[in-house]
């Protein structure tokens, strides 16, 4: 029994990634914040302005008449955000959402925030139809102020002036993204790395085997080692080595342990500069500040310093042929100037870490909790891969269409980001609502994709409605679940994610029978550190 519960496991991990990869699926989290729970007192309801808009207009409606909390003179809704005043819980995205919507309706403005721009939530997926088709040639997603800050400004020696995908905005967004396409979206790169990113499954097997208690399961802590799992996979790939991630008893001080460390708290300065209100700490250094940017230092560091030997290795052995070079040389030979790959390598470990460790986390927590669904998936797999060692192929991956909707499904139930972000690039109309230019723009997908309005049984994980031909199909709008994002600013890279994901060992541990206990996984990626 156990050997089936092991070879399943290890059937459905392997195949995860060239799944992911593919962009067929659409793999998110949702997001629980755990933290400081401020405990708010609730201040005496506004009206709702929804009642006050005059009824007898067709509209479009002016923007000032979009109901929201309301902002009192001088302070403007910047009071919300203290502690004892807080009616609404920044704490967690999803709730704070939820009572933003119940409150007001499908369309929330949140302004009075200055200096940081108006906030406007949107629920319905025609709304986010119309935001994403208007994004125009280069989209803006709401973003990152401590990190350009990090690059523009505090480290402007060792950045010179390039931000990166994920933080810029414009045309240089654009130059740096279309370095990053032509590497990292290639299918070549998912099958160059196949064999080393299979090296590192295997170690995270041994090592969860190793961890197993008498029951056969593993500990609470089981998220941590699939935390070192994505570090280890995504740097093979970033910076091109193996950091160690897995090794038993690290020393504190390793190389490893101290990236394993850098990525969390990196992660979780971010989220409180991002999240506060104000930018206190662009004038002075504030204790957060200063952890923030001594984490990055040593990520930088650590980053410039595999970048150069990586540099070092192509005048030693060189190669015209690009099919034979890693990703970090690819990108060198794009860009001479080790900048450029420094910045790349750094967005893709704080991008992708948490992201596809959560993403995997959550879909072997809904495979562990629905049996019938496991079993269904181990059937399909044992069709399709009876040697469990045959390498998996572009046609076998179209044939998995249960896995596909399991995955699907798993990011529809519990997406790693609570929603997608755009500023509008120019005056657009919502909900017949007229929006202005540089309106920051929240849709959130992880409450909306559990609404009864658009899915049956909306709190179930049932894969077959995903899939053509079941009686349970569903036909919904697409903008409702879109775990990657869309559009040219979506997530750079399934490929990345296929490659991360993939187990390619045959005697896997009892991932499945994992006891995952407490709140759903959800990320903290940095593309949605700003969205509220
Ligand atoms: C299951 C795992 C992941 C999920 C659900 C996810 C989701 C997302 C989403 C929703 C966005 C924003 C897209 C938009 O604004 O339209 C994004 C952007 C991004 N992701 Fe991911 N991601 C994942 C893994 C990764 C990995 C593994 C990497 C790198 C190796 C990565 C790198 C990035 C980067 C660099 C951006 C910014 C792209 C840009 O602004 O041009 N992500 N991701």
């Amino acid at each position: 029994m156990q050997a089936a519960i092991n070879s399943r496991a290890a059937c459905v991990v392997r195949c995860l990634r060239p799944i992911l990869l593919q962009g067929r699926t659409n793999f998110d989290c949702s997001m629980l914040r755990r933290g400081a729970s401020v405990r708010l007192i609730a201040l005496r309801p506004f009206a709702s302005q929804a009642q006050e808009k005059a009824a007898d207009s067709n509209g479009p409606w002016p923007y000032s008449q979009v109901p929201g909390p309301k902002a009192i003179p001088v302070l403007g809704n910047k009071f919300r955000f203290f502690p004892g005043f807080a009616k609404y819980d920044f704490t967690n995205l999803i709730t704070l959402h939820k009572q933003l919507r119940d409150e007001f309706g499908e369309i929330v403005k949140f302004g009075g925030l200055e200096p940081r721009r108006d906030l406007l939530f949107i629920y319905k997926p025609e709304d986010m139809e119309t935001m994403f088709r208007n994004d125009g040639p280069w989209p803006e997603r709401p973003s990152f102020k401590a990190l350009q800050y990090y690059r523009d400004v505090t480290k402007k020696d060792v950045f010179q002036g390039l931000s990166g995908v994920l933080v810029d905005q414009g045309p240089t967004w654009q130059e740096a993204r279309s370095q990053v396409n032509p590497v990292m979206m290639k299918t070549q790169t998912v099958q160059m790395y196949a064999g080393k990113i299979g090296d590192v499954a295997e170690d995270f097997v041994n090592m969860i085997a190793d961890m197993r208690d008498e029951k056969n399961e593993v500990t609470d802590t089981f998220k941590n080692e699939i935390h070192k799992w994505a570090l280890e996979s995504i740097a093979l790939v970033a910076l091109d080595t193996r950091l160690g991630c897995l090794r038993n008893n690290l020393p504190d001080d390793s190389e490893p342990q101290r990236m394993i460390d850098s990525v969390h708290q990196m992660l979780q300065c971010l989220h409180s500069l991002e999240m506060g209100n104000t930018t206190l700490w662009t004038f002075v250094s504030t204790p957060t500040w200063r952890k923030f940017a001594s984490t990055l230092d040593y990520f930088t560091a650590v980053a410039l310093k595999y970048v150069n030997e990586a540099i070092e290795r192509s005048k030693k052995i060189p190669t015209e042929d690009e099919n034979k070079m890693s990703v970090l040389e690819r990108f060198l030979k794009r860009d001479p100037n080790p900048t450029r790959a420094v910045i790349m390598a750094l967005d893709m470990l704080m991008a992708g870490v948490d992201t596809t460790s959560h993403a995997l986390t959550n879909l072997l927590l809904h495979l562990s909790a629905n049996q019938e669904k496991q079993e269904k998936l181990y059937e399909e797999l044992k069709r399709l891969l009876p040697d469990p060692s045959t390498p998996i192929t572009n046609e076998m991956l179209d044939e998995m269409k249960y896995m596909r909707a399991c995955i699907k499904e798993s990011a529809r139930l519990m997406p790693v980001i609570t929603g997608n972000a755009r500023t509008t690039q120019k005056e657009v109309v919502l909900s017949n609502y007229v929006i202005p230019k540089n309106v920051d723009v929240i849709m959130p997908n992880a409450l909306i994709s559990r609404m009864e309005k658009y899915y049956k049984e909306p709190d179930q994980f049932i894969p077959e409605r995903w899939i053509r031909g079941s009686d349970q199909k569903e036909s919904v709008n697409p903008f409702v679940t879109l775990p990657f994002g869309h559009g040219a600013r979506k997530c750079v890279d399934d490929k990345a994610i296929q490659m991360e994901l993939q187990l390619r060992r045959n005697e896997v541990p009892n991932i499945l029978g994992a006891r995952t206990h407490g709140p759903a996984q959800v990320s903290s990626h940095p593309a949605y550190q700003l969205t509220l």
